[in-house]
């Protein structure tokens, strides 16, 4: 090599290292992340509006208003899958068998994801953005998530199936929600967490009690599967939906990511193992559907376990590319958005009364108070108590 090749390579990593670190730095920066919020928050307000405006379409002409609210909805969520791709620069990998892999965002699926961590929805969408259903991806939520701010109004724009985890209260309206989806006319995965709650240790202990009154095998990494939801699912979304995905993520050197470490930059590895289960394959009767979900549930676990003790899944890795939409989605908003705020912050400076100023501020700080308290209703310290209530022990 000759000296001025080895004085150059030198400069080169001279250069990239700061200037890695002065980005990462610009990433944790507080004024970076109130500009993001803000172009979530103003672009999710005009997309909710935008949603409202097609309510008289959905009388005169149902599919056409479905199909427009799967595109509005995709500017909301693909904001929250740019910040995962392109901000964190977060990878994705997944397992799974080559024969069901091209079958990924072609059909009706039903997926069952472990509820572990904070940001496994994000990842979850991720997935669906690589393989094209983001914008109709479905997913049986808490009642509670009806009503955050532009996720929660999106979603019932999206016709989500909302539950409040109380079956006699749920039965009518879940069923109703799944007939609804029978003449979906696009694609769509539809999204359960049949544990019902994310994991801790005392709802496991309390699940694991449950478990063994039940006569059923000790989990390690989940908590008991909640089975009405899952056979309901499945009775009446059967003809429409032609599998079950049955989806197992972690995350590589034992993280526990969440959406602040992603707002700051934060990079993590998950990993995503999916198996495809024909539909047909799976009992209709509501005792073996039962069974059927108990068994799978004891199969993740031996997959976890495993990825505990090797670092990976089963399977072979499938490449699979991020898609630039989601930050094109994202880089349409900034500059629509961010230019108007440029003009007001210079009108500001130079005309602006003290209650002009002032107002402005306010609204700020309402603005971030009210993210702050949306990333809130991802973090597992503040979840529910769902699954948590020794009192219910003493019922079974
Ligand atoms: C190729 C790539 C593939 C995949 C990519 C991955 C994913 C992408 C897919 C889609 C993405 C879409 C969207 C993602 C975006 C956002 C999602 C974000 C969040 C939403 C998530 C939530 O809100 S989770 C919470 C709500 N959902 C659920 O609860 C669903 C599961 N629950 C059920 O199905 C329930 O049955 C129910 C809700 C319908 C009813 O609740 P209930 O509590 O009444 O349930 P059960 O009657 O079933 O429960 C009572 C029985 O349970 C026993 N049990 C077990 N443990 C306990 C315990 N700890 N305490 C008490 N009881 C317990 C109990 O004994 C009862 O037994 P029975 O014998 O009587 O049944
Ligand atoms: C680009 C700017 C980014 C701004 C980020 C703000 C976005 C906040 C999004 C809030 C989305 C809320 C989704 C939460 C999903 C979730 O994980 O719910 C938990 C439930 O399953 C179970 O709840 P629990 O019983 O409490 O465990």
């Amino acid at each position: 090599m000759l000296q001025q090749d080895i004085d150059l390579s030198l400069r080169g990593r001279w250069t990239s290292i700061p200037s890695m670190g002065l980005l990462q730095l610009l990433k944790s920066q507080f004024l970076c992340h109130l500009l993001l919020c803000y172009v979530f928050l103003v672009s999710g307000l005009l997309v909710n509006l935008l949603q409202l405006c097609t309510l008289p379409l959905w009388a005169i002409n149902r599919q056409l208003a479905r199909k427009i609210n799967c595109r509005l909805g995709y500017c909301i969520s693909s904001q929250m899958v740019a910040l995962l791709e392109w901000w964190s620069g977060t990878e994705c990998t997944l397992y799974t068998d080559p024969e069901s892999y091209p079958l990924y965002g072609k059909e009706n699926a039903i997926v069952i994801l472990n509820h572990n961590f904070e940001i496994d929805f994000l990842c979850g969408w991720t997935f669906c953005e690589r393989f094209g259903v983001l914008g109709t991806s479905k997913v049986m939520a808490k009642k509670e998530l009806a009503y955050v701010p532009l996720i929660g109004w999106m979603w019932y724009f999206q016709e989500i199936v909302f539950c409040k985890r109380k079956w006699e209260d749920d039965r009518r309206t879940v069923i109703k929600s799944l007939h609804n989806l029978r003449d979906y006319p696009e694609n769509f995965w539809f999204l359960m967490f049949c544990e019902g709650t994310r994991f801790t240790e005392k709802k496991h202990q309390i699940s694991m009690q449950v478990a063994e009154s039940k006569g059923l095998p000790k989990l390690k990494h989940h908590l008991l599967p909640r089975t009405k939801g899952f056979c309901v699912s499945v009775q009446s979304l059967r003809g429409t939906v032609t599998a079950v995905y049955d989806s197992t993520l972690n995350f590589k050197n034992n993280e526990t990511p969440t959406l602040r470490g992603i707002l700051s930059g934060k990079k993590y590895y998950a990993d995503l193992y999916v198996r495809r289960i024909p539909l047909d394959s799976i009992p209709e009767d509501e005792a073996e559907c039962t069974a059927w979900l108990h068994k799978l549930y004891q199969e993740k676990d031996t997959f976890q376990e495993q990825y505990a003790q090797t670092g990976s899944f089963p399977g072979p890795v499938m490449s699979l590319a991020r898609r630039p939409w989601a930050l094109l989605n994202w880089l349409f908003w900034a500059s629509v958005l961010l230019y108007p705020l440029l003009l007001l912050l210079l009108w500001l400076l130079q005309a602006g009364s003290t209650l002009t100023v002032v107002s402005s501020l306010t609204i700020c700080v309402v603005g971030s108070v009210a993210v702050r308290w949306m990333i809130g209703q991802t973090e597992i310290n503040r979840g529910s108590s769902y699954g948590n209530k020794e009192t219910l022990l003493n019922n079974n």
